[in-house]
């Protein structure tokens, strides 16, 4: 059996300005310098305002957080108002995109192509997508939440080499758990992402599926985060409104102390 880092991960979503961002990183910094934490890799997925202040401190510092976006536009440049590319995000040394965040597919309209297009454009880049999948309320209580998360994983790895399939972080997010207080079961995101991971051995190998990551995400806080991380098939935690308090997400990602 593969050995899988966890990858504990904030995505601030639409918050912290670059100077609230500087002072976040330094405090997540401060409180985590204090023991060795190379067992568990910690990363902020920041506004795309906040992505050269947290470079800075990063590399000045030398900092082990790594960070990223929260999205990526699937051209390279040109006229496309308001996107941010691949080349951009490299060239701020970003190490993870997220990727068809359900917000982006509800309210930017993000179909499986784009976001199988804005994975190829991460990878193009050198950068890792963290592939974000999921099921609205209604398809879970109508018990298809397994088949619709595993059609967005398909289609978002469409085509993808498994030189790169095998680097991509995913993220099984249901929609309904996403900043409601509503967490899924245990047992409930489990029983998902270990499908997650027999869909990946369908589609590439056994291999291949067991060096994957697969985070849990949907009100992660300090109290459940370690009988989530307890499941066999959840390697790590994407974490929103709980990032943003930089005490509670230094618990969360320090969840085998509890
Ligand atoms: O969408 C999420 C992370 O990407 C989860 O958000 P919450 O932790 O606020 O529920």
């Amino acid at each position: 059996m593969t050995t899988r880092t966890p990858l504990m991960a904030g995505n601030w979503k639409m918050n912290l300005n670059h100077l609230e961002a500087i002072a976040h990183v330094q405090k997540l910094a401060f409180a985590l310098a204090d023991k060795d934490y190379d067992a568990v890799e910690v990363a902020v997925l920041a506004p795309f305002t906040d992505l050269r202040s947290v470079q800075t401190l990063v590399d000045g510092d030398k900092l082990k957080i790594k960070y990223g976006a929260q999205d990526i536009s699937a051209h390279d440049g040109g006229a496309y108002t308001g996107e941010i590319s691949g080349p951009m995000l490299a060239k701020l040394k970003c190490t993870y995109v997220a990727v068809g965040h359900s917000e982006r597919r509800q309210y930017h309209a993000e179909t499986d192509e784009i976001v199988n297009a804005k994975v190829k454009a991460a990878y193009k880049h050198g950068l890792t997508p963290i592939l974000c999948v999921g099921e609205e309320l209604d398809v879970r209580e109508a018990g298809n939440h397994v088949e619709h998360t595993l059609a967005q994983v398909e289609g978002g790895l469409k085509d993808l080499a498994a030189e790169q399939a095998e680097s991509v972080v995913i993220a099984y997010e249901p929609v309904w758990a996403i900043g409601t207080g509503k967490v899924c079961g245990a047992d409930d995101a489990q029983e998902v992402c270990a499908a997650i991971r027999g869909k990946l051995a369908e589609l590439y190998s056994q291999e291949l599926a067991d060096k994957v990551r697969i985070q849990y995400g949907g009100s992660v806080k300090s109290g459940n985060v370690a009988e989530i991380m307890a499941k066999p098939d959840i390697d790590g935690a994407l974490v929103g409104g709980a990032s943003l308090d930089s005490d509670e997400f230094v618990k969360i990602v320090r969840f085998r102390d509890q």
